[in-house]
């Protein structure tokens, strides 16, 4: 049987936070595959490219039409069967590309509970049941806030950054920042400090939190590097007062500035990873990324952002997880199924595994540098999205064979050899990122 190579043209989210006109590369992936209804515009914001089944926003095969979410229903053995059977007939995971110019939420993703709970309860906020661990690969250069700060952190801020101490409550701060310096210590304790610092924080009425963001701002303005006392090893006064004064251009007034001082500020380089577990807060700031997630479009949002806020479950629901943020990173490792040519191992291409502890998905990047730099994939038994972030090649599976550029989007189904060949220049880069389930 022919394995497919299907092409796809996928959509793109105007949210208010993506990057305008062909600015972001989400408009530009997606306007790289020709169709009559997409046109950018230079003032709307384009914040992600879809690549996937998921209903609310499904692929489809760029020469009839057909939804990719039909196709597989159809055709399960373009899944596999083990991941048809395990996950029914859709793709296991959700593909995007993020381009981001302002933040997006203070948010979390529900776990599988929980995601069941929140549909059933509220299917317009929450579109689905799934969960949505999620991964995040920097494309550019990416600032992100992740998970809680080492309470030390948190406790210097609560010291130092009066503003703050005042939302979360004199006393509050105080059993905070005594719990947080206990040697050793109970550890469901120091959690328990933590979520009720934050939950009250997060609960600060609406005219304290207008009142205490200008008399913030002010002092990041007025104080720069020396602001919240210089700051903590991990993230500098500078930057700190850097990030205020940024987040107000952007929300003016808004309980997500003060979140700052309790996650962990993290910025990527291309090629960088982060993994995300359900329910482990997070937002992120700026840059283009690649997202590869469960297949979920469930948000708990909590603040930075004119949608649906829901600050009471997102409290209640956090894993309240504190670390330093290099145990939130990933690192890649060579993919052992794929075979460079020798113009690609001279060339020093590379072709790298993102493997996070979840099941639905796995990313590979193959860089391959120079004409003539090609990889080989061995068949795998699950289905694959590949998308072009750069630079020009070609894909081949068996017999048949497409070239690829920059916002080329294909399906890979199961079991196929897959061949990529740059066809660029000595110096020229052609990158690919593939999401896959293989059970
Ligand atoms: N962390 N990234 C994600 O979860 C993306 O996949 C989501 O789609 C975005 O968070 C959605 O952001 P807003 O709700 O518009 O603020
Ligand atoms: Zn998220």
């Amino acid at each position: 049987m022919q394995v497919p190579l299907i092409r796809l043209q996928c959509g793109v989210n105007s949210y208010e936070w993506g990057k305008k006109g062909s600015d972001s590369a989400a408009a530009r992936f997606a306007a790289a595959t020709p169709s009559d209804d997409l046109s950018i515009q230079a003032d709307k914001p384009y914040a992600e490219l879809w690549m996937g089944t998921h209903p609310s926003n499904p692929s489809k095969d760029v020469n009839t039409g057909r939804t990719l979410l039909d196709l597989c229903s159809e055709n399960q053995l373009l899944l596999s069967q083990s991941v048809a059977s395990k996950y029914g007939a859709k793709l296991p995971f959700l593909f995007k590309v993020l381009s981001i110019n302002k933040a997006l939420s203070i948010q979390a993703h529900p776990n599988k509970k929980l995601a069941e709970q929140l549909h059933a309860r509220d299917p317009r906020n929450y579109p689905d049941d799934n969960h949505k661990p999620e991964m995040a690969i920097a494309i550019t250069p990416f600032e992100g806030l992740c998970g809680f700060r080492p309470l030390d952190e948190i406790a210097h801020f609560l010291e130092t950054v009066k503003p703050l101490r005042t939302l979360v409550g004199e006393e509050e701060a105080a059993q905070f920042v005594q719990a947080a310096k206990q040697e050793g210590g109970d550890e469901a304790a120091k959690k328990k400090a933590l979520q009720k610092a934050f939950g009250g924080l997060m609960s600060s009425p609406p005219e304290d939190v207008d009142r205490e963001t200008a008399n913030l701002v002010a002092l990041a303005k007025s104080e720069g590097e020396s602001f919240a006392a210089g700051g903590v090893s991990s993230t500098k006064g500078a930057v700190l007062a850097e990030l205020v004064t940024r987040l107000h251009g952007q929300f003016g007034s808004d309980i997500g500035i003060f979140v700052l001082f309790f996650l962990n500020f993290v910025t990527l380089q291309p090629g960088e990873a982060l993994f995300l577990v359900a329910d482990d807060i997070h937002a992120y700031v700026s840059g283009d990324i690649v997202e590869c997630m469960a297949a979920s479009d469930n948000v708990v949002r909590a603040g930075l952002t004119p949608k649906f806020k829901d600050v009471s479950t997102l409290v209640d629901m956090l894993t309240y997880n504190y670390a330093p943020i290099d145990q939130q990173k990933m690192t890649p490792t060579d993919y052992p199924y794929a075979t460079l040519n020798r113009a690609g191992y001279s060339s020093g291409s590379s072709v790298l595994l993102y493997d996070p502890p979840i099941d639905e998905f796995s990313v590979v990047r193959t860089l391959l540098r120079g004409d003539g730099a090609k990889a080989t994939f061995e068949p795998l038994e699950g289905p694959s999205i590949i998308i072009c972030t750069s630079g020009k090649g070609t894909i081949a599976v068996g017999p048949t064979k497409h070239e690829m550029q920059e916002g080329y989007v294909f399906f890979v189904g199961s079991t196929a050899e897959l061949v990529l060949e740059s066809s660029g220049g000595p110096d020229d880069e052609f990158i690919t990122y593939k999401a896959f389930c293989e059970i």
